[in-house]
Order: structure tokens, then sequence, then C-alpha cells
């Protein structure tokens, strides 16, 4: 009965070591998992694929999700797609998202052109935990014409390499009053809005549809802080007819091993649009959502003709600064 008793203590530390040991065992498994030393259970710590149009909230995330992504810290985005709208940037950052390499923000945080008051910590706290060797990047299509976004971001930082989706001008301006008319059907047509006087032909150029597509200028404010390498212009069409070959470039230009691959995509006949074999977090195919590749209303094809003319002089210039033909004409 003695000995019993004194034996007692000793199972009770044999055990409260052996749970010791589980919990290192189970705490170093977690630690792995999250320095991505566990491939396998990687998928574990992204988000789900964004939507859309998200909202500015972050997205939610699962409870072990959201322990697992509390390793990393938050950091100010090393690389941003500034542009263009409608050039093709959802396409592109949630092509991006997902090399294992590439952390983003879902939402467009628009914070140099709209939310630059609320401070870089607000910033840095909309962004994803990042390990080291992964890139910080969010997208928000407005920079590119806001005057005051490249001293903004070059205060940020002189080194944040910049990302435009560029597409035929005429093409973005019809896709851009496609949205609008989406959402407000009474607006006037799109030939209407386009001229100032029909009659003499003069193109309304504060008319933002039209404005945005004028590349050179807009680009002529960003090299006054950038030097032109570190701008890394992608083409809109080549980016649905060659994804991969596009997904490439961008890869280069970041510094990233190539990963994302002609693998990762597939052509949906339904959709008109490569879709991505797996997204980001998911074993699922994954197309963008219907706000993505919207049919477009027919357009008189003079007006389409008197725009192709007003941009041509604009393009040849946005060639010559980028070094790159994109084609349009
Ligand atoms: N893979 C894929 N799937 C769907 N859509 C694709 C894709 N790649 C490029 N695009 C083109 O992206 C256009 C929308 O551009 P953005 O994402 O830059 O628009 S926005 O500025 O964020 O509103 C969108 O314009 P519309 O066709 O006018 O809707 C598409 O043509």
């Amino acid at each position: 009965m003695g000995q019993r008793l004194s034996r007692r203590p000793d199972a009770l530390r044999r055990n409260a070591l052996l749970l010791a040991v589980m919990l290192c065992l189970w705490l170093y498994l977690v630690y792995s998992c999250a320095a991505g030393e566990l491939q396998g259970l990687a998928p574990l710590l992204r988000r789900a694929p964004a939507a859309e149009e998200p909202s500015a909230a972050p997205e939610p995330a699962g409870p072990l999700s959201s322990f697992l992504n509390g390793a990393g810290s938050k950091r100010l985005p090393q690389a941003i797609i500034i542009g263009v709208k409608k050039g093709g940037t959802r396409a592109l950052l949630e092509f991006l998202r997902v090399h294992p390499d590439v952390r983003a923000v879902g939402a467009e945080p628009h914070f140099f052109d709209r939310g630059y008051d609320r401070g870089l910590a607000w910033y840095r706290d909309l962004m994803p935990r990042t390990l080291d060797g992964q890139i910080t990047m969010e997208k928000t299509p407005s920079y590119f014409v806001t005057k005051e976004a490249p001293a903004r971001i070059s205060a940020m930082s002189k080194g944040t390499k910049l990302i435009v989706v560029v597409r035929d001008p005429v093409t973005r301006a019809i896709s851009d009053y496609t949205q609008t008319l989406s959402k407000r059907p009474d607006i006037p047509t799109f030939e209407s809005l386009t001229f100032k006087n029909r009659t003499t032909g003069l193109i309304d150029t504060s008319w933002s549809a039209i404005q945005i597509g004028i590349y050179a200028k807009h680009l002529e404010n960003w090299l006054l802080y950038f030097p032109i390498g570190q701008i890394l212009f992608v083409s809109g069409e080549r980016l649905i007819t060659d994804p991969a070959g596009e997904l490439g470039r961008v890869q280069d230009f970041l510094g990233l091993k190539r990963i994302i691959t002609d693998k990762h995509f597939y052509f949906n006949k339904t959709k008109g649009f490569p879709c991505l074999k797996k997204a980001e977090g998911s074993s699922k195919p994954h197309c963008l959502g219907k706000t993505k590749g919207r049919t477009h209303p027919n357009i008189d094809q003079e007006v389409v003709q008197r725009l192709r003319e007003f941009y041509r002089p604009f393009n040849m210039k946005f060639y010559q600064m980028t070094g790159h033909d994109f084609g349009w004409d």
C-alpha cells in the first residue's frame, strides 16, 4: 500500500512530461507550417481567393488560419499595381496571388488617392502578414491617374515596384462606360459623351473614360518620381491571350521564382477568358466574376474610328516612352 502511494507521484510526473513533450511537438508543427516548411500544410495559411469586387474590410479567415496567420508581420507593400482602371488589374492580382511568395490585400485600399490622411500606420495595418521573402502587394487602379500618387508612393519608399496593366484606350473607354451603364442605365450614350461637339468632332477630354486612356500624359507624372525601369507595363490584351507569358514577365520583374506557368490556367469557353485551374488557397477552378468580362454595347464605328485617331499620337508617345509597341492601331 505504502509502495503504491509512493509510486503515484512518479506516474503523475511521467504523464506531465509526456503532455509537455506532446505540446512542444504540436507547437513545433504549427511553427514549421507557419514558416512554410511543411508545404502540404501551407494552404491552411492562405486566405480564400478574393471576391471579384472585394469590400474594404479584410477577408474573414477560419480560426486555424487566423492563428497561423499570426506568424510574420504586416509590411508596407513593396509592389503596387497602380493601374489602369479596366485594364485587367483584378485578373493580374488574382493570378499573382497563386504564387506562394506573394501576399496581397484583396480589396482596393485607395490609400494614395482617397485615404492618405489616415496615415501609413493605417495603410500598413490593411496589409496581410508576410514571412521573410514574401512580397506584400495591393492594387488600386485609380493611382495611375492621381496627380499626388507618385510623390506619395515615392515618399513611402523610392524602391516601390510599380505595375501598370494597359489596354487599348478605346476598348478601355468602352469598358469603363459599360461599367457605369451597369450601375446607372439612364446615362447618355457613349457616342454623345465622347464629343464636346459632334459636328466639329471635338473630343471631350474632360470625360474620365477618355482622359484615363491618355497614358503618355499620366506616365509623365510618374517619371518625375520613378525611373522607367521601376515600372512594368503589362499588356491587358496579352493577359487574356497568354496569361502565363505576361505572368512570367511580372514574376521576373518582382524577382520571384517563375512558379506561375501555363499549367495554372485553362480557357473557359463559357466565360470567354482564361481562368485558374486552382485558385489561391483552394483546389477548385476559379474564374473572375460577372463584372469582369462584361458584354460591351455596340458603339457607332465612326465614333470608334474618331477615337482611334484621337489616341494615335498619345499611343505613339507611350510606345516611345515605354520602349514597347502594344499594337493598338
Ligand atoms: N481572366 C480574365 N477574366 C475576366 N476578365 C479579364 C480577364 N483578364 C482580363 N480581363 C479584363 O479585365 C477587365 C476589368 O479590368 P479591371 O479588373 O482592371 O477592372 S477594375 O478597374 O478593377 O474595375 C475586363 O473588362 P471588361 O471585359 O470590359 O469587363 C476584362 O476584359
